[in-house]
């Protein structure tokens, strides 16, 4: 027997501005539920944490568009993203916020210790001014043209034409986003910089070490990251809207009172706050899943994120916990994501391009996302979403090959066996072939899923449910019917039993469909975990698992086919085609 394992899952927090895109989905949440549902099937102990990222211009800029004030706008939106992802099964187990008291403090206390241990400085620097506003303007509220491609309405952070990253300052012609006005100065004022130039050999030499369990993709942005030379960066910001600046009692610190810290800072402190509320609220123990004096070095902590996230959860996060000296888990497992494509182009939650979730909801159950999200996972590279691509994986994988095996089966025993799972006759060759292949496909599809191979790991469950539709044909207890009803009735039952294991492994990918499954066949909750005993004998006991003479009631339809007619009205709606 192994042992079971503490498991803290992450997934990169979604940013408050809007109801997410199936690209940001697949690229963080999803997969990250996935896994934990795998995990706790195999009689782990999960902890599954998220939150929205709700700091930063973005959330004050569109509450300013709203009409409303940010912490009402990110009130709504958090809802948004609540139900959204309940629509879709996500199974946090806690989904906080980084605007959050317990984020503010744990916050202010690694500023107060990084700043003790000589990482945090007060820095004089230029920033842009609004004479008439009365106020900074950091980032996104100030716009000009871009220095290097003379785009007109470039932000202070960023070049939208041509992917720049900025310094507010660089902007030719600035103007005010909140006003317009054009009565511009640069003045000085202090900020708070992390001196990540100091943690350059620390991280390095963490890299090396908890590298080996990262994808390349990750070690080679973080080496990137690390080849070009950690840079001190202001951890503070000129707003409003954000974690105040204290000091070490707590009290505003002098000459910041109008400043916050910076999004980037305080939103992935927001795993361990959110850990926090979930031990408030549950009786949890938080300290067993961060604290590696309270039990966290005998965690395994994964993180999901896409491809974007990877810089600040290799570099920047780890500076923050490996310089405040304390006994902070770090990551161990990491599992970055490439882009799921819209049609040529990017999501985009700004442009609105793509299918969002709620909108994904109000066409489909949200197994059919997860199961081609999940097989088309962008992991070796990007993944082009395609409404034929889903309208295939929804027809053969599900409908198909899942939902037709599941059907025949239990309508069978309904109409020949009188609704009771059949105990007469002895196993065959047919049997002993599907033992085999069970044999080798069950210990396959555990190490696609512990290596966090989401596409194998969905192949592999499909390349099950279409070895069970093979075993049919072999056994074919139809025919047998006709002339020696036990013989047919062992087939039926190993039938009943393999849609059960089918159910059972199909949960972590399309949890709804698994369970009605397993209801359909009388399956009680504590014989829906992932079977154990790999050994012929306990295969072969897999395939004779249920009772004899249990009620079977067939399911409704599983899964309903996608017409043609469907993926046309849909591209016309969603501009599927059209490359703008
Ligand atoms: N098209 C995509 N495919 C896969 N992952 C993505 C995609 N777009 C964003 N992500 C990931 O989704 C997670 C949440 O993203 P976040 O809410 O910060 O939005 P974002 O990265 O600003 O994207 P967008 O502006 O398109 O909504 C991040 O880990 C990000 O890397
Ligand atoms: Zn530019």
């Amino acid at each position: 027997m192994t042992k079971a394992r503490r498991i803290l899952v992450t997934s990169a927090l979604p940013y408050i501005n809007g109801v997410k895109h199936l690209g940001n989905l697949a690229g963080s949440m999803l997969p990250a539920d996935v896994y934990s549902r795998m995990m706790r099937l195999m009689g782990h102990e999960v902890t599954y944490i998220c939150a929205t990222d709700e700091h930063g211009t973005p959330a004050e800029l569109a509450a300013q568009a709203a009409g409303i004030s940010v912490q009402e706008y990110c009130d709504e939106q958090y809802e948004i993203q609540r139900k959204a992802g309940e629509g879709f099964n996500l199974a946090f187990d806690w989904f906080g916020r980084t605007s959050r008291a317990a984020n503010r403090e744990a916050t202010q206390h690694f500023a107060q210790a990084l700043e003790a241990n000589g990482l945090i400085e007060e820095r004089t620097s230029k920033q842009v001014y609004s004479v008439d506003d009365g106020r900074f303007l950091p980032d996104r509220y100030v716009e000009g043209t871009c220095p290097t491609c003379g785009f007109e309405k470039a932000r202070g952070d960023q070049c939208d034409n041509c992917g720049r990253l900025l310094d507010p300052v660089d902007l030719i012609d600035p103007y005010s986003s909140v006003s317009g006005s054009k009565n511009i100065e640069i003045r000085e004022t202090n900020h708070l910089y992390l001196l990540q130039a100091k943690m350059q050999d620390r991280i390095r030499e963490w890299v090396n070490s908890k590298g080996k369990n990262w994808p390349n993709l990750a070690v080679s942005i973080a080496n990137k990251w690390l080849d070009e030379g950690l840079i001190d960066r202001a951890i503070t910001r000129d707003l409003s809207w954000g974690i105040d600046v204290t000091d070490a009692n707590g009290n505003p610190r002098p000459g910041f009172e109008d400043k916050v810290f910076y999004v980037w800072f305080d939103a992935p402190i927001g795993y361990i706050s959110s850990t926090q509320e979930w031990a408030e609220a549950t009786g949890g123990d938080w300290e067993a899943l961060w604290r590696t004096d309270k039990g966290a070095d005998e965690t395994e902590y994964v993180q999901f994120m896409g491809k974007d996230n990877v810089a600040f959860h290799t570099v920047s996060f780890p500076v923050t916990m490996l310089g405040s000296n304390e006994p902070w888990k770090t990551v161990d497992k990491l599992k970055a994501f490439n882009w799921v494509t819209w049609y040529g182009g990017k999501f985009s939650t700004s442009n609105k391009r793509g299918v969002f979730m709620d909108q994904a909801l109000s066409l489909l159950p949200a197994d059919y996302w997860r199961w081609y999200l999940i097989a088309n996972a962008p992991e070796g590279s990007d993944a082009a979403f395609t409404w034929e691509g889903f309208q295939s994986a929804v027809n053969s994988d599900l409908a198909n090959v899942l939902g037709n095996f599941v059907n025949r089966i239990t309508k069978y025993t309904a109409s020949k066996f009188d609704g009771q799972l059949p105990g007469a006759g002895t196993p065959g060759d047919a049997e002993a072939w599907m033992v085999a292949e069970l044999k080798e496909r069950l210990p396959r599809l555990v190490e696609y899923y512990e290596a966090m191979e989401f596409r194998k790991a969905a192949a592999e469950t499909r390349a099950i449910w279409a070895a069970g539709n093979e075993y049919l044909t072999k056994a074919e207890p139809w025919v047998k019917y006709k002339t020696d009803v036990d013989a047919a009735a062992v087939g039926v039952r190993t039938g009943l039993n393999l849609a059960a294991l089918f159910g059972i492994i199909a949960q972590p990918i399309i949890p709804n469909a698994a369970a009605k499954i397993l209801d359909a066949l009388g399956i009680p909750e504590e014989h829906r975990n992932m079977p154990k005993d790999m050994s012929d004998a306990g295969i072969a006991a897999l395939l004779d698992a249920l009772p004899h003479g249990a009620p079977i009631t067939p399911p409704d339809v599983l899964f309903q086919k996608i017409e043609d007619s469907q993926v046309e009205e849909w591209t016309e709606q969603f501009g599927g085609g059209d490359q703008a």
